[in-house]
């Protein structure tokens, strides 16, 4: 369905990703853990052409997307929607417009410009907002939203692309264990029901576990591990973040309460809770 095909990304002398091959058959929800620096954002950048890869292809349904110009590399990045880690939103904007803006690139120029939606788009805005579970914060301002309430805005954001996989970066690295546990239940419902590739970019080992069908490890921009998580063991997850025998899981759990301060194995630990 997707074939990577050694993708490799520098910055002058800094090979972030480095002949990076795999293919995902069919939709599968993706877990790319690693630690700090490995290439994980790099490699989704790439796909979604926010970041130019060096060399590689990426191909999708038999053309190569790191080759699209224009309007087809457009409409290539609506396909793809991305969720980051700080959300993304106009924060002055209220919520349902920042969903609209999900259409922006299916419309043209001069009604994006104006902010022009139809009622059709309000009306499809209001039901994304209500499959998050968020339809009564629709009028309220994206500021006044709890970090968990935001993300489900980019999220539904995200479905008002009618995207064919979605990229989500980091998407719970902000948030506390609760509104995580919302954000991946949505992400893993989106890839059942619609039947949608999710490549989700995670610091955390006991998310990829509970909700990929698929991990993929990156070290120093290499993939080292991909397989099930069934076979993500100890050793393994050792290998992926470059830890010693002092490694412990426990370090890179959404559970545990941290500082935001980087741990020996280079896992940020989950910001202190934010409620919501
Ligand atoms: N725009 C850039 N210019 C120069 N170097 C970059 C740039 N973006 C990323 N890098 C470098 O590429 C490497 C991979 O970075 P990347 O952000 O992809 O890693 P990551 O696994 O996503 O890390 P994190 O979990 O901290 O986001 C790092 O060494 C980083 O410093």
């Amino acid at each position: 369905m997707i074939q990577f095909d050694k993708v490799t990304k520098t910055f002058g002398a800094r090979t972030a990703v480095n002949k990076v091959s795999f293919t995902v058959e069919q939709p599968q929800m993706v877990g790319v853990i690693g630690r700090s620096g490995a290439g994980k954002s790099t490699l989704l950048r790439m796909i979604n052409r926010l970041t130019p890869a060096t060399s590689g292809r990426i191909i999708f349904k038999g053309e190569d997307i790191l080759a699209l110009k224009g309007a087809t590399k457009r409409r290539w990045q609506r396909d793809c929607a991305m969720v980051f880690q700080q959300f993304n939103l106009v924060p002055r904007l209220d919520v349902v417009t920042n969903v609209m803006l999900g259409r922006l690139n299916g419309h043209g120029t001069l009604k994006s410009l104006f902010n022009i939606f139809s009622k059709d788009d309000v009306a499809a805005a209001l039901s994304a907002l209500d499959r998050l579970g968020i339809a009564q914060e629709a009028t309220k301002r994206a500021e006044e939203l709890s970090g968990g309430q935001q993300q489900r805005v980019a999220i539904a954001r995200a479905l008002m692309q009618d995207p064919h996989m979605i990229l989500a970066d980091e998407p719970i690295a902000s948030l506390d264990p609760m509104n995580a546990k919302i954000v991946m239940d949505s992400l893993r419902e989106i890839h059942e029901r619609d039947n949608k590739i999710v490549l989700c970019n995670l610091h955390t080992l006991d998310t990829a576990r509970t909700y990929c069908d698929r991990v993929i490890g990156m070290r120093d921009g290499l993939i080292v591990f991909d397989g099930p998580p069934s076979e993500l063991s100890t050793d393994v997850a050792r290998e992926i973040y470059g830890a010693d025998e002092s490694f412990n899981e426990a370090a890179t759990s959404t559970s545990i309460e941290g500082n935001g301060q980087t741990n020996p194995a280079g896992v940020m630990a989950p910001a202190a809770a934010v409620s919501g």
